[in-house]
C-alpha cells in the first residue's frame, strides 16, 4: 500500500491500542551521550507488530502542556527501522545518527520517540539490501523500490498513531523533514502544532539517497552542493566551496566521537578515519589549486580544525598538521613539488624540529643523522620534514619516511591518538635538491611559494602552525560543554533530596560560568583568525615570479594574534576544568569522554603554541614596540 493521504483510513476507523507494559531503560550511545527511557509496548496495534514507544525526558510534564494554550506539547519522532543504519552505522543512510540526535532533542525536552519496525520504508531488510544493488548500479533509491515491484515508500503510520493515543499525545510537535509523515499523522487525527526538523547528516556516501529525499518526496533538506569524488591521480575536478567542505567535516563528527577510544588505543589515527578525511577532502584544503588543491583561506582551515576537535582532538591535532604540512610542501622548489603532488596526489608529511638533528654537506647533498621527537601523523605520511643544523645553518630535510627508524615512543596522557612517535636517521644521504634554508621556508615567500598565486601561501610558516593546538582545545571545549549540558538534564544529585543536577542551583551557577568561559574562547579565538586574515588581504594581488607581495604581519599583528591564541587556549582549559569538576567520579572512567576531552586539553595547553608565560611575555615586548627576542614569534 502507498502511504498517502487518499489511502489513510479515517481517524475514527482506528482501533484503540492499549499500554501492555512499560519498563525503564537507561541508555548509552556509543559517544557517551546517557539518558533513561521508559520503554512502553502496546495491545491491538493495526500491523500485529512490535513497535515501541520510548518516553524520554520530562514527557509526563509534556503531555499535560500539550492541552494548555500556552504549553509546549511533546517533541515526537516516529523513526523507522533501520537494521543498517541503526545498529550498524551504515553511511548509505542517515538513520544512525537521526537517532541518536533525536533521542538527546527529546530528552531534553521531554516527548517520545516511536521506534517502528517498517524496516527499509516498509518493504524489509532483505529488500532494502537488493535495492541498494540497483543503486549500485545506478537506480536512486525510490526507483530502485519501483524496479523490485514495491511501492517507493510502503509505510503506513497507523500503528505509530495508536500508540500517541494509547499513551494520551494528541497533539505533538513532530521531529521530521518528511513531509508525508506529517500529511498521515493529520489525517489520522494527531494535532501538530508544529514540524521541527532534523539536523542534516550527510556524508559523501549518502548524498545522493538525500539528495533523492529531497528531490523525489519533497523533504525538507539543505544539502551541500555536489562534492568532487575523491580525486583520482590525475583526475581533477572543481574544489568545493568552504561551506561545502566544512558541513562534509560536520558530517564526521557521529563517527570521530565513536572513534575516539579506538583512536586512543591505537595510538595513532584509524584508517577509516583517515579515509573519511580523505574523502571529506581535508588534505587538499591548504594545497594550492596549482598542484590540485582547493586553496582555502585560514578562516576555513581553523574552522575545519576546531571542527574535527568538536569530534576527536587527536584527530583534529594530526589532520591540522598534516594539512600544514601540506602547504609546507606547496613552497618547496618546483622540483621538490613535482615530485610530491605527482598526479594530483596529495603528499602526507610529517615534520619536526626537536630536536635538531645534525647534517654535513657531502657531493650532491647532506648526510644527516638525529633523533627527532614529537613526528605528529608520521604513521600515515610517506614523507617527513626534519630539522637539522649544518655548520651553524638551520636546515630542513625532506625523506621518505621508510628511510627512516620509526621508533614507538608516544606513550602520553594526553593527544594519545596523534602517533606523534620518534624518528632516527644515521648517516642518512639526502639529495641537494630535498633540503632547504629553514630562514626561507620560515619568511612569508620563497622561490617555491612564488609558483602560486593563492594568498594563503604567502604567509610565514609559523603563523598557521600556531592555529593548530588553540582550534583543537576549543573544539574540545565545545564538545566538553555539549557533554555536560546533556548530563545535567539527566544526572540525579543529593541535595537535601535528590534531584536532578539540572535543578540545582550550584549546577546552573557552574554552566552559565563554563558557557561563558567557551564563549570567551571563541572570541579571542575568532579575533586571532581575523587579525591573521586582515594581514594576509593586505598583501592585496598575487604575487607574480619576480614580485612577491607577501605580508609579514606587524609586530603588534604578531603579539595581538599570539596573545588572543593563548588567552583562547587559557579559556578553553578552564572551562573543561570546571566543567570535569562538576560531573562526579564517573567522568573519569576510561570510557567517558569528558576525562579524555580534560587529559587532551591539559597536553595541548603545554604545547609551545599555547605556552603562557613565554607568549606573554614575547606579546607583551611586541605591544611596547621592544622588538622580540624569539625568532618568527
Ligand atoms: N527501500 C529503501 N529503504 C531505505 C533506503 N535507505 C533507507 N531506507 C529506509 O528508510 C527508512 C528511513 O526512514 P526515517 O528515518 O523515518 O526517515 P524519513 O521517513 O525519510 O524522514 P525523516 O522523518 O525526515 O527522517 C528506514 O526504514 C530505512 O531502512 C533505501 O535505499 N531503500
Ligand atoms: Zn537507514
Amino acid at each position: 500500500m502507498t502511504a498517502c493521504l487518499d489511502t489513510a483510513p479515517p481517524a475514527a476507523s482506528l482501533p484503540r491500542a492499549t499500554v501492555r507494559s512499560n519498563v525503564t531503560v537507561p541508555l548509552q550511545f556509543p559517544d557517551g551521550f546517557r539518558t533513561t527511557a521508559e520503554v512502553f509496548t502496546f495491545h491491538g496495534l493495526a500491523d500485529g507488530k512490535e513497535h515501541l514507544l520510548l518516553a524520554l525526558g520530562s514527557w509526563e510534564q509534556s503531555l499535560l502542556a500539550q492541552d494548555s494554550e500556552t504549553g509546549v506539547a511533546p517533541l515526537v519522532r516516529l523513526h523507522s527501522e533501520c537494521m543498517t543504519g541503526d545498529v550498524f552505522g551504515s553511511e548509505r543512510c542517515d538513520c544512525g545518527p537521526q537517532l541518536r540526535e533525536a533521542v538527546e532533542e527529546i530528552a531534553a525536552v521531554g516527548g517520545f520517540l516511536l521506534y517502528l519496525r517498517q524496516e527499509g520504508r516498509g518493504i524489509g531488510l532483505y529488500s532494502k539490501l537488493d535495492a541498494y544493488t540497483l543503486q549500485d548500479n545506478g537506480l536512486d533509491t525510490y526507483e530502485a523500490n519501483l524496479a523490485l515491484g514495491h511501492d517507493e515508500d510502503e509505510r503506513d503510520y497507523s500503528a505509530g498513531v495508536q500508540m500517541l493515543q494509547a499513551i494520551g499525545a494528541s497533539r505533538i510537535r513532530l521531529l521530521s523533514n518528511n513531509p508525508d509523515k506529517a500529511a498521515q499523522l493529520s489525517a489520522l487525527g494527531i494535532d501538530i502544532s508544529e514540524r521541527v526538523p532534523t539536523g542534516v547528516h550527510v556524508s559523501e556516501a549518502n548524498l545522493a539517497y538525500l539528495a533523492a529525499k529531497r528531490d523525489r518526496t519533497g523533504h525538507v533538506l539543505e544539502l551541500p552542493e555536489p562534492v568532487p569524488e575523491v580525486r583520482r591521480p590525475g583526475f581533477h575536478t572543481e574544489a568545493p566551496s568552504p561551506e561545502t567542505l566544512i558541513s562534509l567535516v560536520g558530517a564526521l563528527l557521529p563517527r570521530l566521537r565513536e572513534r575516539a577510544s579506538e583512536t586512543e588505543e591505537l595510538r595513532h589515527l584509524p584508517e577509516s578515519t583517515m579515509t573519511d578525511l580523505r574523502q571529506a577532502g581535508v588534505f587538499r584544503l591548504l594545497a594550492p589549486k596549482g598542484v590540485g588543491g582547493y586553496g582555502m583561506g585560514v578562516e576555513t582551515y581553523a574552522e575545519v580544525v576546531r571542527q574535527l576537535a568538536r569530534g576527536c582532538a587527536s584527530t583534529a591535532w594530526t589532520a591540522g598538521h598534516l594539512m600544514e604540512h601540506v602547504w609546507m610542501l606547496a613552497r618547496w622548489p618546483k622540483q621538490v613539488q613535482d615530485e610530491v603532488f605527482a598526479l594530483g596526489t596529495v603528499p602526507l608529511a610529517a615534520a619536526t624540529g626537536a630536536p635538531v638533528g645534525a647534517a654535513t654537506k657531502v657531493t650532491g647533498g647532506y648526510s644527516i643523522s638525529g633523533h627527532w621527537s614529537f613526528a605528529s601523523g608520521v604513521m600515515h605520511s610517506e614523507w617527513a620534514l626534519l630539522a637539522v643544523d649544518c655548520d651553524g645553518v638551520r636546515l630542513q630535510a625532506l625523506v621518505p619516511v621508510a628511510a627512516l627508524e620509526l621508533m614507538d615512543a608516544w606513550h602520553t596522557a594526553g593527544l594519545r591518538g596523534t602517533g606523534s612517535n620518534d624518528l632516527r636517521a644515521d648517516h642518512l644521504f639526502v639529495p641537494d635538491y630535498r633540503v632547504m634554508e629553514w630562514g626561507h621556508l620560515s619568511a612569508s615567500d620563497n622561490p617555491g611559494s612564488l609558483v602560486h598565486p593563492d594568498p594563503t601561501l604567502h604567509i610565514p610558516m609559523a603563523t598557521l602552525l600556531n592555529l593548530v593546538a588553540p582550534s583543537t582545545a576549543l573544539g574540545a571545549a565545545e564538545h566538553a560543554l555539549e557533554l555536560f549540558q546533556a548530563q545535567l538534564m539527566v544526572r540525579k544529585v543529593k541535595n537535601t533530596t535528590e534531584v536532578r543536577q539540572a535543578d540545582s542551583v550550584l549546577a546552573q551557577a557552574r554552566f552559565a560560568e563554563a558557557f561563558g568561559l567557551v564563549a570567551t574562547a571563541r572570541l579571542h579565538w575568532e579575533e586571532a583568525v581575523r587579525i591573521l586574515a586582515a594581514s594576509i588581504a593586505r598583501s592585496g594581488t598575487a604575487p607574480t615570479d619576480t614580485e612577491p607581495t607577501g605580508t609579514e604581519p606587524t609586530d603588534t599583528e604578531r603579539s595581538r594574534y599570539r596573545l588572543s591564541l593563548a588567552l583562547s587556549g587559557q579559556a578553553s582549559e578552564a572551562a573543561v576544568r570546571l566543567i570535569v569538576a562538576g560531573s562526579g567520579g564517573s567522568a573519569h572512567r576510561l570510557s567517558h569522554p569528558l576525562q579524555r576531552i580534560q587529559r587532551d586539553v591539559n597536553v595541548l595547553l603545554n604545547h609551545p603554541t599555547l605556552s603562557f608565560d613565554p607568549i606573554v611575555e614575547q606579546a607583551g615586548r611586541g605591544l611596547l614596540g621592544l622588538g622580540f627576542t624569539v625568532r618568527s614569534f
